[in-house]
């Protein structure tokens, strides 16, 4: 498995936000998170970024555990865009996305030739390299969110995490980026609310409510009636599509 979890358990005071929670998703694979506000979605993908320590349980990569791992060696390996990620200084988009390269330099080692194209690469990749000479500030909510995605690219990660990555995007941009997450020959994990497109784009779901795992499987298998009505709290015809062939949910 590229990244797995076991027994994740995160409390804050008496509340236990994640509870019992394991994972596995083997090489190149799209996890889909799927859950209600507040079912503990963005709390695990924090821990799986190593960005907050579990009370129990563990995160491996590879089958090795993520405690072992120096802060340094996880960053070229693991890539997280949250959902509210910031960037406060007024630097120019590609200076932004060059910051994904710094877990792969020492503070002697020079900037390369293969550096620049990669940044150009992960640029590209989000629509954005004609914008890599604009200031941060001028960009709209979802240039943004594309300009941190592609730093997440430039970082040339073997697992990138994604919480609601296509918050702020344009339908088109939201489509072309799940495509592009489910094509990346990299592991992903997005944590994601509309339905139809993890569907779409997921190879595998699991369904969180108040912290604990509910349904987990394929889209097929874990889309139905009954969960949305359950979880969800919504009536929903679903069908297959014709056009794609994987489950479209009609909300009623
Ligand atoms: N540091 C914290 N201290 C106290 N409570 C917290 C903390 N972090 C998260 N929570 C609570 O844990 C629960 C899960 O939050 P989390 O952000 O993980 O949910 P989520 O599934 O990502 O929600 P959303 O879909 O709204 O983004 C929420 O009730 C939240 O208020």
């Amino acid at each position: 498995m590229s990244i797995s979890a076991s027994r994740l358990c995160w409390r804050v005071g008496k509340k236990t936000i994640v509870n019992d929670v394991s994972l596995e998703v083997p090489k190149g694979q799209t996890l889909g998170l799927l859950g209600p506000n507040g079912s503990g979605k963005s709390s695990l993908l924090r821990i799986l970024a190593g960005l907050r320590r579990p009370d129990s349980g563990k995160v491996m990569l590879d089958g090795s555990d993520m405690a072992a791992l120096k802060k340094k060696a996880l960053a070229r390996r693991v890539a997280f865009v949250e959902q509210h990620a910031a960037t406060e200084a007024n630097i120019r988009v590609r200076d932004v996305v060059k910051l994904g390269r710094i877990p792969h330099h020492s503070p002697f080692s020079a900037w390369s030739h293969q550096d620049d194209e990669i940044v150009s690469a992960a640029l590209a990749r989000v629509d954005m390299l004609e914008h890599s000479e604009q200031g941060w500030q001028s960009l709209s909510g979802g240039e943004r969110q594309r300009v941190h995605i592609a730093r997440a690219l430039a970082q040339t990660p073997s697992e990138i995490l994604l919480d609601e990555p296509t918050n702020h995007l344009d339908i088109h941009h939201q489509i072309h980026l799940m495509r592009l997450v489910s094509e990346l020959p990299v592991t992903s994990i997005v944590a994601i609310h509309d339905l139809n497109h993890a569907a779409m784009f997921c190879d595998a779901l699991i369904v969180m409510q108040k912290g604990q795992i509910v349904a987990r499987g394929t889209p097929d298998e874990v889309l139905t009636e009954a969960m949305l009505a359950d979880v969800f709290q919504v009536k929903a015809r679903i069908e297959i599509s014709p056009d794609h062939g994987k489950k479209h949910i009609h909300f009623l």
